[in-house]
């Protein structure tokens, strides 16, 4: 990760960040299959699992990072497909969000067609990791919302 992005790179994380709106611990909910999550992470952690009361105790955090906790535990099964299903869920849910909000909408944009990259020190899956060297699939993603509210 460079100290200084270059300006066609745009990086995210933080809620006290620029372009938290992009972030899924932003606070721009989701209806989903008709039930409201408040922020795509909620929907996301709770997909995780089988179990509508846990499914339904990730619903009602206060907060994303309260959700991700519940998420994250492995006391309990994770689904089994859930390697195969999570891209497509996390893409679902960010499309939704965007089509929702005009105001993450609009900021996404009026990204242009600059990189988009989640700087999460500790994920190289969705973000780019420590050493940038990660997969960025949350930017990914982002990057492919825009272009399909731009088609719309
Ligand atoms: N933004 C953000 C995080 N990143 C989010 O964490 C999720 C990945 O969860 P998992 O696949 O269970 O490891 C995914 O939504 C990713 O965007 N994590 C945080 O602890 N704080 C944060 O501010």
């Amino acid at each position: 990760m460079p100290d200084y992005p270059e300006s066609s790179t745009i990086y995210f994380y933080a809620q006290t960040d620029p372009y938290a709106e992009f972030s899924n611990f932003a606070p721009y909910g989701v209806a989903m299959d008709d039930i409201w999550w408040p922020t795509v992470e909620h929907y996301f952690q709770a997909q995780k699992f089988h179990d509508v009361d846990y499914r339904e105790q990730i619903r009602r955090c206060s907060k994303p990072k309260d959700a991700k906790a519940l998420g994250m535990t492995r006391k309990l099964a994770l689904r089994e497909d859930w390697e195969q299903v999570k891209d497509q869920i996390m893409l679902d849910a960010v499309r939704v969000k965007f089509q929702t909000h005009p105001a993450p909408r609009d900021l996404l944009l009026s990204t242009g067609t600059a990189e988009i990259v989640e700087n999460a020190p500790m994920d190289a899956y969705w973000g780019c990791g420590l050493d940038g060297s990660g997969l960025n699939k949350l930017g990914y993603i982002l990057m492919a919302v825009r272009n399909k509210l731009r088609i719309e």
